[in-house]
């Protein structure tokens, strides 16, 4: 039995009370929220400590610039979302961006979802007007829905309990997939199986499959197929916005008397919770998970250390991440200075690239949208301020889907802001849909190798 469940033990853990939460819910009956509560420290784990030791484990190659991230996944997952179809179709999207990392870039690939508990939204604003008709903002499943009814926009602590049950669901079938075969390598080329024919980024993908192919009948005839080649590791994630949920399911492992977060392997703070004198910070630096640190264009490089300082004192790496977001326009004037003072502190961070959350913007058809080229951009952009500062660019977090939805402008179709209404199907906000989030790795990986400058990649997406 990993785990302590003395509800005495857990209550030593709780500081985080004591100091202001950013975009808590109001939740109308704080009772309600607590019996939730209660009932969801009685259940059992989702994830092992040992598993959370293993990713710290990963992402330490990645620190060290052995290894690149590729974390991905919803925006905000929903309840109505969970089934096979739906998880499979992520799940092969994110196998078939890391065979093309893997083999495109020659660099080990740390494949980490935004699964599986990816359920609560931090917002921009409190409310949302409607034809004159004003309501609380949409927050995510796990506090309320997103019909626009006041009934549905009530935060509800029973969703809580959804939440948990959402998760285990998910991670049930990925594990499944996951040990039972399907993310074999050998499976490289039936991932495909639905998409060659009718996608540019699909042909190409069959292209590079077929190399994969050869590849490992090239070992097998040297006598060479090792079991890591048919063993995948999959990780999940969330952001770790709602505490009451997150403590909730923190649990002590009985091995080493060291608290972990059993909601999810890895567990960011987001950009509106990131305060250093927050409860968001507070609880993070209590568990031992690894915690990724989202990282906006106000940030100061004073701000990035003390984060460190807070989250990361005793200099572990894989402990911590910074997912960086400034904006296409922005990283390479305000990347290099924090990047610059952390690695003069000695501080062995994983510097990853979120190329969509400073890309957002509402189309002129009122979708809230991003641009495939601004994406890319801003990726090309981290490669060139890592490269010129002789740090490693060691991953991206992406917002993406296996599904054939229109949020994003550009990519190999070329959509633009007239189809978004086609099939726009995201609760918040716009994701890749599976063609533009093979494009991106394609053209990630020849930025990797080096061969990709930010026109160079440019220049490949047009001529193709
Ligand atoms: O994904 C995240 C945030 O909730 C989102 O970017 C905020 O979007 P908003 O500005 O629509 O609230
Ligand atoms: C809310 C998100 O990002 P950020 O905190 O960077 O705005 C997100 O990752 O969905
Ligand atoms: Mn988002």
């Amino acid at each position: 039995m990993p785990f302590a469940t003395s509800t005495d033990v857990l209550s030593r853990e709780e500081s985080w009370r004591t100091l202001p939460a950013a975009q808590q819910p109001d939740w109308p009956d704080p009772d309600a929220l607590e019996r939730v509560c209660d009932e969801l420290r009685t259940y059992p784990p989702l994830v092992f400590a040992g598993e959370c030791d293993n990713l710290t484990a990963r992402l330490a190659a990645v620190a060290r610039g052995e290894a690149f991230l590729l974390q991905g996944g919803d925006c905000a997952e929903t309840f109505d979302g969970v089934s096979a179809g739906q998880i499979r179709s992520k799940l092969k999207t994110m196998l078939q961006m890391a065979a093309v990392l893997t083999f495109g870039a020659s660099v080990p690939v740390v494949k980490v979802g935004r699964i599986a508990g990816q359920y609560s939204k931090p917002r921009s604003q409190p409310t949302e007007t409607r034809d004159g008709v004003t309501l609380p903002t949409y927050r995510g499943d796990s506090v309320n829905g997103l019909a626009f009814t006041a009934e549905a926009r009530v935060p509800d602590p029973q969703r809580l309990l959804r939440m948990y049950n959402s998760s285990a669901a998910t991670l049930n079938l990925v594990r499944a997939f996951i040990s039972g075969g399907y993310a074999d390598l050998r499976e490289v080329h039936s991932w495909n199986q639905d998409f060659v024919r009718t996608s540019p980024a699909g042909q190409r993908y069959e292209r590079l499959a077929e190399e994969i192919d050869s590849a490992l009948s090239f070992m097998r005839a040297c006598g060479v197929d090792p079991t890591e080649l048919h063993r995948t590791e999959f990780y999940t994630s969330h952001e770790a916005l709602i505490l009451d949920y997150e403590c909730a399911m923190s649990r002590l492992d009985s091995r080493s008397n060291d608290r972990y977060d059993v909601s999810a392997h890895m567990l960011w703070i987001g950009e509106r919770t990131r305060q250093l004198d927050g409860a968001h910070l507070e609880f993070a630096s209590k568990v031992n998970n690894p915690i990724g640190v989202k990282l906006g264009p106000t940030t100061t490089a004073d701000e990035a250390l003390s984060l460190i300082d807070r989250l990361d004192p005793k200099r572990v790496p894989g402990r911590l991440t910074f997912i960086t977001r400034m904006g296409a326009e922005k990283i390479r004037d305000l990347l290099p200075r924090l990047v610059e003072k952390v690695t003069a502190e000695g501080a062995q961070v994983a510097w990853v690239c979120d190329p969509m959350h400073g890309n957002t913007f509402t189309a002129s058809t009122g979708h809230k949208t991003r641009s495939f080229d601004a994406v890319l951009d801003e990726v090309a952009g981290f490669f060139e301020v890592h490269r010129s500062l002789g740090t490693h660019p060691g991953g991206i977090h992406v917002e993406i889907t296996g599904d054939d939805v229109t949020e994003c402008v550009g990519g190999g179709h070329a959509l633009v802001a007239e189809d978004l209404h086609q099939r726009y199907e995201s609760a918040c906000d716009p994701r890749l849909n599976r063609s533009q989030s093979l494009d991106l790795a394609f053209l990630v990986a020849e930025m990797y190798r080096g061969r990709g400058t930010a026109a160079g990649v440019r220049t490949v997406q047009a001529v193709r």
